[in-house]
């Protein structure tokens, strides 16, 4: 085809994907009832032009100001809303997770196939096994069992820390890793270029770039997917072939391992291994078992590195912006604890303003702004609108975090103090929101996992360092600017920090680590 014939065909296309949307809304919503309000549509594209690439949940906060808790919007005749508010996502997601609970199979993910994930699975019987079994792996109790694999990691990135400080989103990228990759597979992440780490980083971080709200046009016009990949516009193609091998490999490669492992009689305690035992003891068809051990472990990497590391690189950010929480933290491990030794998880309970600090750092920012987009699966009508099935959910996380009935006051401020009772012990707030709604259907499935991870890796982080503003050759603070990449899970754009041990004492106990950790230490 030519391209002004492709044109001619793609301009055909619109106008008749636009002409079934309006039949098909007239036919489902005959009271003809509003849609929720939101920012005024252009013919045709109707909010395409005006959607925010940057930190875009702060721009559906600030619709929200103007429209409501509930806002509404199409791009090119497909309908979305952000939900504003803890009320409405209560409401919603909750209450009506009968209606809410769908997940939008857009076509770059079955072109990347990543339908495998049940993050990504439409609502039904297969979500619910994954899930299930996914839970027995990870609930609260289970996750006390991963405790002494994250300590021991913790103190191998206090060691990577102090020999290349400048490196420092490396080798929190390389501790999530090293913990996940342990618990799901018994596999020891080697200390540069691990091809599993490399493998499942790269297809993560392109599932996140090709499934964000307008990040392709083919999400929005699926037919476009037929289109030739040389066309201008349909490199999401070649995209989501090379992100499809890269699954296929994640998925298969570490738990291949585990297998041999246990075939050559190598006693294997994770995950996978746990997951091959249960099945190998119960019905059900070979292909159907083998897909979800599969499936089921690759999830614990999938899910749980890269949201790790967002949280634990805000956590930098934030010791670097707030020097006093940071000192209050720190002042508070030396009471309770002393500089002879570092925090461990039995000591949990006596950290209170610590624990107070790791909330925030959850509540601040959090890790996936707009959570994992949902899909309506049912015509709804909500405080007199009209809410189509079909229509694309996201739910405005960092927008709960900040209200302020919820979280006291200044809540664009990092202050922990916001989760302790005058007298000092903690309050009953807790940043739930961070890992979604509801006891199941839109929640995190690994919270404890990820909360653990980030408690005693910045635990030990402050314990042993001082992370302040970096300074230039003349002495002067270098500035941070604090923005976040626009994507599902956002990390903090690059900024310099100062990481220099907190004392001698500090040294003293890095150095002792030098035994345990020096075979582990992280070249990068
Ligand atoms: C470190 C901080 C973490 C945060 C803030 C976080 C947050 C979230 C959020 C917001 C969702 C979307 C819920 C929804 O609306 O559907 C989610 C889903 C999920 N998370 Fe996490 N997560 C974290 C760590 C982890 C870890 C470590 C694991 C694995 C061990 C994990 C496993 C999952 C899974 C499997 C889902 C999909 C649940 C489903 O669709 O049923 N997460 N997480």
């Amino acid at each position: 085809m030519s391209i002004p014939l492709t044109l001619n065909f793609v301009a055909i296309c619109i106008g008749i994907y636009i002409l079934k949307s309006y039949i098909s809304k007239r036919a489902s919503n005959p009271s003809s009832l509003p849609y929720p309000p939101g920012p005024k549509p252009k013919p045709i594209v109707g909010s395409l032009l005006d959607l925010p690439k940057e930190e875009s949940w702060k721009t559906y906060a600030s619709w929200g100001k103007e429209y409501g808790d509930l806002i509404h919007f199409t791009v090119l005749g497909k309908h979305f809303i952000v939900l504003n508010s803890s009320r409405v996502a209560t409401d919603l997601l909750e209450r009506r997770a009968h209606k809410y609970s769908d997940k939008p199979v857009t076509p770059t993910l079955s072109m990347s196939d990543w339908l495998w994930a049940f993050s990504n699975m439409p609502y039904g019987e297969k979500w619910r096994r994954y899930r299930r079994e996914f839970h027995q792996q990870f609930r609260a109790e289970k996750n006390r069992n991963y405790r002494p694999i994250m300590s021991q990691r913790a103190r191998q990135l206090l060691r990577n820390l102090a020999g290349n400080p400048e490196q420092f989103v490396s080798y929190l990228r390389h501790y999530a890793a090293a913990v996940i990759m342990s618990i799901a597979y018994d596999y020891d992440v080697a200390s540069q270029d691990d091809r599993f780490v490399y493998i499942a980083e790269a297809a993560v971080n392109m599932l996140g770039h090709c499934t964000f709200p307008g990040a392709t046009i083919v999400n929005t016009l699926p037919f476009l997917r037929h289109l030739p990949g040389w066309l201008p516009g349909m490199g999401v193609k070649r995209y989501t072939e090379e992100c499809r091998k890269l699954t296929l490999e994640m998925r298969h490669a570490p738990l291949e391992l585990v297998r041999k492992r246990m075939a050559s009689g190598v006693p294997s305690d994770c995950v996978a291994a746990n997951l091959i035992d249960r099945f190998s003891a119960r019905g059900g068809t070979l292909e159907e078992n083998e897909e979800t051990i599969t499936d089921v472990a690759a999830m614990a990497y999938a899910a749980g590195a890269d949201t790790t590391v967002s949280a634990l690189t805000t956590a930098f950010l934030a010791m670097t912006l707030y020097p006093e929480a940071r000192m209050k933290a720190q002042a508070e491990i030396d009471k309770v604890i002393g500089t002879s030794r570092l925090p461990g998880f039995e000591d949990k309970d006596s950290l209170p303003y610590l624990e107070a600090f790791i909330r925030e750092v959850f509540r601040w920012r959090p890790v996936a702004p707009l959570s994992i987009p949902h899909v309506v699966m049912e015509d709804d009508v909500y405080e007199g609108y009209f809410i189509p099935k079909g229509t694309i959910v996201n739910t405005n996380l960092w927008a709960m975090q900040q209200e302020e009935s919820m979280f006291g006051d200044e809540p664009e401020k990092f202050k922990p103090e916001r989760f302790l009772n005058p007298d000092g012990s903690l309050n009953d707030r807790f940043p739930d929101a961070t890992f979604g709604l509801g006891r199941r259907h839109a929640s995190c499935a690994g919270r404890h996992t990820g909360f653990d991870t980030v408690w005693v890796g910045i635990a030990h982080v402050l314990a042993a360092f001082d992370v302040s503003k970096a300074k230039d050759e003349a002495g002067n603070e270098i500035d941070v600017v604090e923005k976040y990449v626009d994507a599902l899970v956002s990390h903090p754009l690059p900024f310099a920090c100062s990481i220099m041990p907190r004392s001698r004492h500090a040294e003293t106990l890095i150095n002792e680590l030098l035994p345990l950790a020096a075979a582990d230490e992280v070249k990068i």
